[in-house]
C-alpha cells in the first residue's frame, strides 16, 4: 500500500484552513518585526538628548496598536489550528476505522494486533500533529527571516552565526524521535495492561463480579503495579530526554552569552545604537526561542517517516487496500466439504485441529457435541471463513474456499457465537444491523418464532449505555441475536451454543421449527445439551480437536462410543436433578 494515497483523505476539508493559518503566521511575523523596530525608535527617542514627548507617545501608541494586533491575531490563530486538530482528527479516525478491514480474526485475536494497533494509532497521531507543526514552522521560518534580515542589516555575519549554533538542535531532535517511537514500542503492552485493568474497575459488567467476590483490592493492586511499572519506564525515558535538552539549553545559553557579546562589542565601537542593540537582543532571543520550534518540527518530519513505514506495515497486514478482488465465482451447489484440515491458533503451541474430513450435504441439519476445548467453535468458525486456512482444505460446491472473495462467501452465512454482540441500538437495529430495517420481515420472525423477539416497541434502543434505553435479560438478548441471524436469511446457520441462555422450552420450540420451516437450509448447531441432537440429521463427535464419531443419534447410541457415554451421564444428571426437585 502507497501512503500517498492516504494523504489526500488526510487533509479533505483541510486546505483552506491551511492558508489561513498560514497567512496570519506571515502577519505575526510582520507584526513581531514591527514591534523590534517600533522598540529601536522608542528608545532611540528616550536616550537622545532632547526628549520629543510628541514622539515618544506616538512611538508608544504605535507599540501599544502592534500589541494589539499581535494578541488578535494569537486568538485567531489558536481557534484555526483547534479547528485543523478536530479536522484533522476526524478525518485520520475516519480513515482509520475505514481502512481495517482484516479479512479472518485468525491475527486479530492476538495481543501481537492490540500491540501493533496501539503503535499504529499513535503513528496516525504524530502525523496530525506533523501538519500543524508544519504550519507552525512555515509561520517560525517567516519570522526567523524577518529577524534575520534585520540583524543582517546591522552586522551582516550575526544571522550565520546564530544559524551554525542551532544546528545541534535539529540533530538531537532527530535522535530523540527515534527514541520516541522506540519508547512508544517498549512501553505499549505494560500501557495496555493498565487501561485494561482500569476499565475493567470501571465497567458495569466487572463491577458486578468485583462486589460479590470483593475482588476490588486484588484488581486495583495488579492496576496499581502495571502503572508503577509504566511510570518507572516514562521517567527513565524522561530524564534521558531532559539530559538531552539540558545539554541543549546550555549550548544555546553559551550561544545567546556569544551573540550578545558581538552587540556589546558592536556598540561600544558604535557600530550600532543603544536603540538597536535593545531590538537585536529582542531579534537574537526570539530567534533562539523559535529555533525550538523548527528543531521540535524536525523531530516531527523524523517520526512522520518512522510512522508511515510503521502504518504501511500495519494496513498491509490488518486491511484490505491493496488485496486484488477476487474473481466472482458462480458456486452451483451448496455442499460443504472439509478435506484433512489442521488448524493451529498464531499464538498457540499446539494444533487446535487435526486432520477433520467432514461433508455436509445441502439442506443438512447437522449437531456437534464434545468436551470443553476439543475444537467444536474452532471448526464452525473455520466453516464460516472466519480463520486463515491452508488452501485445498474447505470447499464449497466443489470450489476451494480460499479462491473466493471472503465478503461473497459470508453472505452465506449466519452466525450466533458464545460471545455475541450485545449492540447499543434500537431493537429493530440490533435485529437488521441497518438503518432501513424491513419491519415486515421482523414481524415474520416474530409470527414464525413466537416468543423469540421481545414485546417491546421496535424503536426501543437496548442496553444500559444511554437515557432511555432498555436492558434485556440474558436470555433475551440471545433471543435478540438470534432473530438477527434468522433476519440475514442465509443457506447456512451456525448456532455455537447460541441457545444456553433459552428456558429449555424455548430452546427446544426455536430449533424444532427452524428445521421445519428451513428444510433447505443448513444448520450447524453447537451444543452440550444432548437431548436436542435427536433433532439433527447427522452429529458429529469431537474429541481433542479431532473428530471421534459421526452418525445419528440411535446410530451412535447403538455404537457406545463416546457420545453415548456424554449421553449416559447428561441423562444420569438428569434424573439425579429431577429426583432431588421431587424429594423437595
Ligand atoms: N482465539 C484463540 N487463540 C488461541 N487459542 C484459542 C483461541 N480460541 C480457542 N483457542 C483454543 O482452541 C482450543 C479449542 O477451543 P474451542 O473454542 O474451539 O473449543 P470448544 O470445543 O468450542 O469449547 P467449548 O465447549 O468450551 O466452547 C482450546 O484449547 C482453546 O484454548
Amino acid at each position: 500500500m502507497k501512503f500517498n494515497l492516504l494523504k489526500k483523505e488526510i487533509h479533505h476539508n483541510s486546505w483552506r484552513l491551511y492558508v489561513t493559518i498560514l497567512v496570519l503566521g506571515l502577519l505575526t511575523a510582520l507584526l513581531s518585526t514591527s514591534q523590534i523596530e517600533v522598540t529601536k525608535h522608542l528608545t532611540d527617542t528616550l536616550v537622545s538628548n532632547s526628549i520629543n514627548s510628541q514622539q515618544v507617545i506616538l512611538w508608544m501608541g504605535l507599540l501599544f496598536s502592534v500589541y494589539i494586533g499581535m494578541n488578535l491575531i494569537k486568538v485567531i490563530n489558536t481557534y484555526f489550528q483547534d479547528k485543523v486538530r478536530i479536522q484533522m482528527s476526524f478525518n485520520l479516525d475516519t480513515i482509520f476505522l475505514n481502512k481495517i478491514n482484516p479479512q479472518t480474526i485468525t491475527n486479530v485475536e492476538t495481543p501481537k494486533y492490540q500491540n501493533e494497533l496501539n503503535i499504529a494509532k499513535y503513528g496516525f497521531d504524530s502525523i496530525s500533529g506533523l501538519t500543524l507543526s508544519f504550519l507552525q514552522f512555515v509561520s517560525l521560518l517567516f519570522s526567523i527571516t524577518f529577524y534575520f534580515v534585520v540583524i543582517f542589516q546591522k552586522i551582516w555575519f550575526l544571522p550565520f552565526i546564530i544559524l551554525l549554533l542551532n544546528l545541534p538542535k535539529l540533530l538531537t531532535e532527530s535522535k530523540l524521535a527515534v527514541k520516541d517511537y522506540q519508547f512508544v514500542e517498549q512501553t505499549t503492552e505494560v500501557s495496555r495492561k493498565r487501561s485494561i485493568l482500569q476499565s475493567l474497575l470501571l465497567t458495569p459488567l466487572a463491577i458486578k463480579e468485583i462486589l460479590i467476590f470483593s475482588a476490588k483490592p486484588f484488581i486495583l493492586n495488579h492496576w496499581d503495579q502495571s502503572y508503577r511499572e509504566e511510570i518507572i519506564q516514562t521517567l527513565k525515558y524522561k530524564r534521558h530526554e531532559s539530559v538531552k535538552k539540558l545539554i541543549l539549553g546550555l549550548q544555546s545559553n553559551l550561544g545567546l552569552l556569544l551573540n550578545q557579546s558581538v552587540l556589546v562589542f558592536a556598540l561600544m565601537n558604535k557600530i550600532i545604537s543603544f536603540g538597536d542593540y535593545i531590538s537585536l537582543l529582542a531579534a537574537i532571543t526570539m530567534i533562539e526561542s523559535s529555533f525550538y520550534g523548527v528543531a521540535s518540527y524536525y523531530r516531527q518530519i523524523k517520526q512522520y517517516h518512522i510512522s508511515t513505514k510503521k502504518l504501511v506495515d500495519f494496513f498491509g497486514k490488518y486491511s484490505n487496500i491493496g488485496i486484488e478482488s477476487k474473481d466472482s465465482v458462480s458456486i452451483r451447489s451448496k455442499d460443504l466439504s472439509i478435506q484433512n484440515l489442521n488448524f493451529q491458533y498464531p499464538n498457540q503451541k499446539f494444533k487446535t485441529l487435526n486432520g477433520i474430513h467432514l461433508n455436509i450435504k445441502s439442506g443438512e441439519k447437522i449437531s456437534i457435541v464434545g468436551s470443553n476445548g476439543s475444537g467444536k467453535s474452532t471448526l464452525s468458525k473455520i466453516i464460516a471463513g472466519l480463520h486463515d486456512i491452508e488452501a485445498q482444505t474447505v470447499f464449497i460446491g466443489g470450489i476451494d474456499i480460499k479462491l473466493l472473495d471472503s465478503t461473497s462467501y459470508f453472505s452465506n452465512f449466519s452466525m450466533v457465537t458464545q460471545d455475541f454482540m450485545k449492540y447499543p441500538f434500537t431493537l429493530k437495529e440490533n435485529i437488521s444491523l441497518s438503518d432501513k430495517p424491513n419491519i415486515e420481515k421482523i414481524l415474520s420472525i416474530k409470527r414464525t418464532y413466537s416468543n423469540l423477539i421481545p414485546d417491546i416497541d421496535l424503536n426501543t434502543v437496548l442496553g444500559y449505555e444511554y437515557e432511555g434505553s432498555r436492558q434485556l435479560s440474558g436470555g433475551q438478548w440471545q433471543k435478540v441475536a438470534l432473530a438477527r441471524a434468522l433476519y440475514k436469511d442465509c443457506e447456512f446457520m451456525i448456532l455455537d451454543e447460541a441457545t444456553s441462555a433459552l428456558d429449555p422450552e424455548s430452546e427446544f420450540k426455536f430449533i424444532n421449527t427452524y428445521i421445519q420451516e428451513e428444510r433447505r437450509k443448513n444448520l450447524i448447531f453447537i451444543t452440550h445439551r444432548l437431548n436436542l441432537c435427536k433433532l439433527f440429521d447427522r452429529i458429529i463427535v469431537m474429541d481433542n480437536g479431532r473428530i471421534v464419531e459421526v452418525g445419528t443419534h440411535h446410530q451412535l447410541m447403538n455404537s457406545r462410543g463416546t457420545y453415548y457415554n456424554l449421553y449416559q451421564s447428561q441423562k444420569m444428571e438428569e434424573e439425579y436433578n429431577g429426583l432431588v426437585q421431587t424429594t423437595i
